[in-house]
């Protein structure tokens, strides 16, 4: 791992976990109350659900990185569009450009890390299937064009699109992913969320977004020191299962509670 993939790791970790520290206010508003027995039911939830993907992760590893890539794919996909639609030919093309552009286009260096993350097997069954998509996706970008040719709000999103497909191309995969993650995604949702939240509930929510965020930093640096041997390979484990567990109960929030209630007609 060269110094620019550390960087880019921990730019994941300080810069692109933050973003979920405000999944706290997401389930504020659609409807969990303040009150100490709601907040105990969500923390626990909450970290129930983490929990449990670590364990199904150390089970069954391969099957956990697959719906991993899978769910990064909806919940990447429906954020990059979420102020557009939620169309399906887009959906899918920008949801492929984590799980099937980068090691599509990468294919030597993401092998190892997956490797890492569920054995040697594991990773050449993954890149294999993960190959025959990129075909797939090809065609929801090609789509994609003509789509947005005629649905003008589309234009912008694609042309981000293209421009992130092309830093692909020329950065590492850790790189490309870091800069997407950070600038894109977490800023993205987090400005979002912001102007979204009454002004009354904003400072609240910082403070919170705060104090989970330097939570999760203490929880993610004790997981890599209690490792005999706290080495790059470690660091990628704890930041990618560290990232998995978290992402499935922020994705519950936010793309299916949150949703439901954008769809009921309030504004996110
Ligand atoms: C594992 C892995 C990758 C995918 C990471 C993903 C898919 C992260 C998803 C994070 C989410 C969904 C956060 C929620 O907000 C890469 C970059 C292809 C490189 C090789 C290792
Ligand atoms: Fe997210």
């Amino acid at each position: 791992m060269t110094s620019w993939d550390m960087l880019a790791i921990c730019a994941v970790l300080l810069f692109g976990v933050p973003h979920g520290g405000l999944d706290g206010a997401v389930a504020r508003r659609i409807g969990w109350s303040s009150g100490i027995q709601s907040w105990c039911l969500f923390h626990f939830t909450y970290i129930i659900l983490a929990a449990l993907v670590t364990l199904l992760w150390w089970l069954f590893p391969l099957a956990s990185l697959g719906v991993f890539l899978l769910i990064s794919a909806l919940h990447f996909g429906a954020s990059d569009i979420v102020d557009i639609g939620t169309d399906l030919l887009p959906w899918a093309a920008h949801g492929g450009l984590v799980g099937i552009v980068i090691p599509n286009l990468h294919p030597i260096l993401v092998e190892p890390i997956f490797t890492i993350l569920v054995g040697a097997d594991n990773a050449s069954l993954l890149m294999n299937c993960i190959t025959s998509l990129f075909f797939p996706w090809l065609l929801s970008l090609i789509g994609y064009c003509f789509f947005a040719y005629w649905q003008v709000k589309y234009r912008k999103s694609l042309i981000n699109l293209l421009v992130l497909v092309g830093l692909v191309f020329i950065l590492p995969p850790l790189i490309s992913f870091s800069l997407y993650f950070c600038l894109w995604h977490s800023k993205g949702h987090t400005l979002r969320l912001w102007h979204s939240l009454d002004v009354t509930e904003r400072r609240r929510s910082a403070v919170e977004a705060a104090i989970y965020t330097v939570i999760s930093w203490l929880a993610a640096g004790f997981i890599f020191y209690s490792y005999q041997e706290p080495s790059s390979i470690t660091l990628i484990k704890v930041t990618f299962i560290g990232l998995a567990a978290l992402t499935l109960p922020h994705m519950l929030l936010v793309d299916y509670a949150d949703r439901q209630y954008y769809t009921r007609g309030r504004p996110l």
